[in-house]
């Protein structure tokens, strides 16, 4: 495996949902292991057991990142562990080249009464540095993780951003081969963010290969070279960005409701801006009931930006009940100079809207043109109909989409 730093073959991983029991089989499974005799591998599951990650296989090359999306409890986080050696497969195989560094769980890893610069020592030390070594890169540490008048504070004082800025720190200046993110960046805010993926991105040009795992697919898509959506346990073939935010995205909108039943609304992002509220209206400013193909409509958002942002971007995307999206209303062209702050609001306008009668759903994006600050999945549910009368066209109310071209009728010479 010449380039290859991560290859996984086949892993899977089970776990036992009682406690009691847990204790129980691992004990005789310890036992059986002196015998020669072990349990496990593809042996089928006991009570209370079941595949926390089921037959999962894929590599990462030298300079790769891989990203990781999924709903909670997929597997995201024991797939880490397998990696990080923290916990043993039940089948399969796990090779991991080179010095890991791991962001897995908030604050893993750190002595809660030992001060920062402690921390960083030690830390260090397990890694394998020597005290000259530790002390020559001490200063970058603290200056990467900006919480230098904290540095000599008990790290239990500290807050979950200081934890993920500390623990970041550490592991990019320990020249790591491997690198493993556990949703860890999800906790800083918004600039510290960016500058995490700029190191990200610098450490992948010099080589180390990354393993990211987000609730963000966009995060992951300008991130990643490829991406694994984890679903129970189980990960189709590593996919380019694009295939997996559709592939993820059809997993999110199977886990909700019909459209019209109950709405249900799904977020994710920085929260840096926010979506505060999302209406239709029609050319009076009203919140019409049901819409009408041949009416103009309007999709207004009221935001709030918590600070000066610019050079953003927004996004609705129109879909219909089966999950397709049908249209997507990109602004990328807002101007640099055009600051938000504070609440205002964003409208696209269709006129007319040209949808075919069935219920619709948008959702909201907003961006920094590198990270999502919101995304609103599901904002808001509306019904289209055709308008009954003389007026109503069946023969246009088929498809999503009444197309305003037109016909040339030409004689063939
Ligand atoms: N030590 C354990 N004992 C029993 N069950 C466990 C253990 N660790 C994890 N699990 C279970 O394994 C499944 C996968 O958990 P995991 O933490 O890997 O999910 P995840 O995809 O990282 O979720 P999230 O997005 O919420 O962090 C979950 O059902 C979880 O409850």
């Amino acid at each position: 495996m010449t380039d290859t730093m991560i290859k996984v073959e086949g892993v899977s991983k089970k776990f036992c949902r009682n406690l009691k029991r847990s204790l129980w089989y691992g004990m005789s499974d310890l036992a059986g292991e002196l015998v020669g005799r072990r349990h496990g591998g593809d042996g089928g599951l006991r009570r209370d057991e079941f595949w926390a990650i089921k037959d999962v296989s894929f590599e990462v090359k030298r300079g790769e990142a891989l990203g990781l999306i999924g709903h909670n409890g997929a597997g995201k986080t024991t797939l880490l562990r397998l990696l990080n050696g923290l916990i043993k497969p039940d089948a399969g195989r796990v090779e991991v080249r080179g010095r890991v560094g791991a962001l897995i769980a908030l604050g893993a890893g750190f002595n809660p009464i030992l001060s920062g610069r402690e921390n960083i020592y030690i830390n260090a030390s397990v890694l394998g540095l020597s005290k000259r070594e530790i002390d020559s890169k001490l200063d970058a540490i603290i200056d990467f993780s900006e919480i230098e008048d904290f540095i000599d504070a008990p790290v239990q004082s500290y807050s979950s951003g200081m934890h993920v800025r500390l623990g970041f720190s550490i592991a990019i200046h320990l020249s790591p081969d491997v690198m493993l993110v556990d949703e860890a960046l999800a906790v800083g805010d918004a600039r510290f963010q960016k500058k995490c993926f700029d190191r990200i991105q610098k450490l992948q040009g010099q080589g180390t290969a990354f393993i990211v795992v987000s609730h963000n697919p966009y995060q992951i898509e300008s991130l990643c070279q490829k991406v694994g959506v984890m679903h129970k346990g189980c990960m189709p073939p590593v996919c380019d960005g694009k295939q997996a935010l559709n592939l993820y995205h059809d997993l999110v909108q199977q886990s909700l409701p019909p459209l019209g039943r109950s709405k249900t609304d799904y977020r994710e992002g920085t929260g840096v801006l926010r979506f505060e509220s999302l209406r239709v209206v029609d050319a009076n400013g009203q919140e019409p009931n049901v819409v009408n193909t041949s009416d103009t409509i309007c999709i207004v958002a009221d935001i709030n930006a918590e600070q000066r942002l610019s050079g953003l971007r927004f996004r609705f995307e129109i879909c219909s009940a089966n999950n397709a999206i049908v249209i997507m209303a990109t602004a990328n062209g807002v101007s640099e100079s055009q600051i938000f702050e504070g609440k205002r609001s964003v409208s696209f306008t269709m006129s007319p809207c040209q949808l075919t009668s069935g219920w619709y759903y948008i959702n909201a994006v907003a961006s920094d043109g590198k990270v999502r600050l919101d995304t609103w999945q599901r904002a808001l549910e509306f019904r289209v109909t055709q308008r009954d009368g003389p007026g109503r066209n069946l023969s246009t109310d088929q498809g999503v989409f009444v197309c305003n071209g037109h016909w040339d009728f030409m004689s063939c010479i």
